[in-house]
Order: C-alpha cells, then sequence, then structure tokens
C-alpha cells in the first residue's frame, strides 16, 4: 500500500529498516527522535518564533519551508543554542534548551550554516580531523598522515570526497564544500542535523548528489533541511512543515502541503511554489 505521493506509510512499532528515509520516519530502527514544544524566540518584542511544535522522527527527511523572515533559520539558531528561547526542545529525553551551543553539539545535533564554514587553508583530511575532535598537537594535525582514523575514512567516502582528501578545503567547489561540512557533522556523530539551505548557489548536478547524500545520511538520522528550491523539496523531502510569521502553517507530505490553500496563499505571487496545486 501507498500514499499518494507514492510513499509507503510508517508501519508504527515495526522494526522495517529501509535504506532511504521515509514519510513518518523509520520507527522500529532507532528511538532518537527531536521534540520541539512551544518553542518561542524574541527579539526586542518581536516574537520570531511563535509556539512552535514540531516532532523530528528518525528516518524522516524533512523540510523546513516558508517565505522570507517566516523564522526558519531562527528555529534552527534556537534548537542549536545560538539564540535564547523558550519552550522546550528535547532529544530523545534530553532537554537542550538553557544548554550552551558546544553541549548541544555534543549532544549530537549538528547544523550548517547558509555560507560553509570551513578550514579554507587546510585540506578536506585536516578539516575532518579538527571536527572528529583527534587530540593531535597543531604541528601534528598539520603534518600530512599516512594513516586515516576509520570514522574519518566512512564520512569521506559518505559525501563522496576520498579522493580530494588531501586537496586544500578553500580550493573546493561549492558544493564540496557543503558537503566536507556535512562530514565534519558525521565524524562529529551528529545524528540529527539541521542544513539551512544546503544547495544555494549549486548546480544542477551537485544538487542532485546532495539530494542522494541527505538520503544517505537521513536513512538513519533526523535530517532537517532548510530550503527555498522547491524543486529540490519535491525530489527529496518526505515531509515538509511550513512555517510563517513564526508559526506551523502547514505539515505533511509533499502533496498535501502543495496542495493545501493556505500554503499557496502564502507563497502566492512567488515563482516558488507555482503549479503548487498540480505538481
Ligand atoms: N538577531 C535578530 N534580531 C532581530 N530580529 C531578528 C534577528 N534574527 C532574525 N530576526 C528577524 O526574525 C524574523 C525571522 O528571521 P529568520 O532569518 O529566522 O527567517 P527565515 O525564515 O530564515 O528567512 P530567510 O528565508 O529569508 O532566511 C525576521 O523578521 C528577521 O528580521
Amino acid at each position: 500500500m501507498t500514499t499518494t505521493d507514492g510513499h509507503e506509510p510508517p508501519v508504527a512499532g515495526s522494526a522495517r529498516r529501509t535504506d532511504q528515509p521515509v514519510f513518518g520516519g523509520n520507527r522500529g530502527m532507532g528511538t532518537e527522535y527531536l521534540e520541539i514544544t512551544d518553542l518561542t524566540v524574541t527579539f526586542d518584542g518581536f516574537t520570531a518564533v511563535d509556539r512552535v511544535n514540531l516532532t523530528l522522527l528518525q528516518g524522516d527527511l524533512r523540510f523546513l519551508i516558508g517565505p522570507n523572515g517566516a523564522g526558519k533559520t531562527t528555529l534552527v539558531d534556537a534548537v542549536t543554542g545560538l539564540v535564547p528561547a523558550t519552550g522546550s526542545v528535547r532529544k530523545s529525553g534530553t532537554e537542550l534548551i538553557g544548554k550552551k551551543a558546544q553541549q548541544i553539539a555534543r549532544l549530537g545535533v549538528g547544523r550548517t550554516f547558509q555560507t560553509a564554514t570551513v578550514f579554507e587553508r587546510l585540506s578536506v583530511l585536516q578539516n575532518l580531523d579538527i571536527a572528529a575532535g583527534a587530540h593531535r598537537s597543531p604541528l601534528k594535525l598539520l603534518r600530512r598522515r599516512r594513516t586515516v582514523e576509520p570514522p574519518v575514512a566512512q564520512a569521506l567516502e559518505t559525501v563522496g570526497l576520498a579522493e580530494l582528501a588531501h586537496r586544500q578545503a578553500g580550493t573546493l567547489a561549492h558544493g564540496q564544500k557543503q558537503w566536507l561540512e556535512i562530514g565534519m557533522l558525521l565524524v562529529q556523530n551528529a545524528d540529527v542535523l539541521l542544513l539551512d539551505e544546503p544547495v544555494a548557489g549549486m548546480s544542477h548536478d551537485e544538487r542532485a548528489t546532495t539530494g542522494e547524500l541527505l538520503r544517505r545520511i537521513g536513512a538513519d538520522r533526523t535530517v532537517v533541511v532548510v530550503e527555498h528550491d522547491m524543486d529540490f523539496m519535491r525530489d527529496f523531502a518526505t515531509s515538509v512543515t511550513v512555517l510563517h510569521g513564526g508559526k506551523v502553517l502547514a505539515e505533511g507530505t509533499v502533496a498535501q502541503v502543495q496542495a493545501d490553500p493556505r500554503v499557496q496563499e502564502v507563497y502566492l505571487g512567488t515563482p516558488g511554489m507555482a503549479g503548487a496545486a498540480d505538481a
């Protein structure tokens, strides 16, 4: 049995294992989840995120969309400890609100930024080593290494940069830098990844490669993608949350949110949801 958009419905409590994210998450695969309750962020009396409730399950590739200023990045900032917030964000039961950004990262919640933040003058491998927290002296770290730690080797393979391990990060193509940043989250053992516009500025081929990468890593992690690229969302999202004015406007499969008149209304006149109803 499949839903109208071709996804298999989640089977509650089953131990079904797939190698692709599915709507509702691969329940039974693992117990990791992120539960956001009444999350609110206020800047000088202006409420940028307004009592947001979201449940994000492992194995569900969730896209967070919404017009400019909807509060998407602020929500990610609040979850990762970069802006003060009220309400609750629980990662598998552990409260994140009130914790420092570094503590939250150590609990396995990682994020990328719209502009990749890699060490441009260091090699791909050195960037991954630093992210892995390998306790080597700065001198040793800068020396070309003969051995690669297994988790680093695996991350290189996963993000498709194994051939470029010794390449200076600053010379990578735009897309490759984003993949390196994702690799840096993987070696930190992040199992909740919040990615802010990962395909902005990428070529068509880079987008497709990134989508496949997100599918691979999203099968057994919780991946949230903040995106404006509606084609990319249609191709790769297994579920979508639409934010508007800091609140959740709609949530569901791609087909469900595209068919929602309230969603069409907020995107009216923008190219983003053009043809939404018949997509
Ligand atoms: N540090 C801040 N101080 C004051 N207002 C802020 C701050 N950060 C964000 N805002 C405001 O909060 C609102 C939500 O911004 P946010 O960047 O989260 O939106 P967004 O949905 O990510 O938008 P975009 O898609 O354009 O990146 C906007 O009105 C923005 O101007």
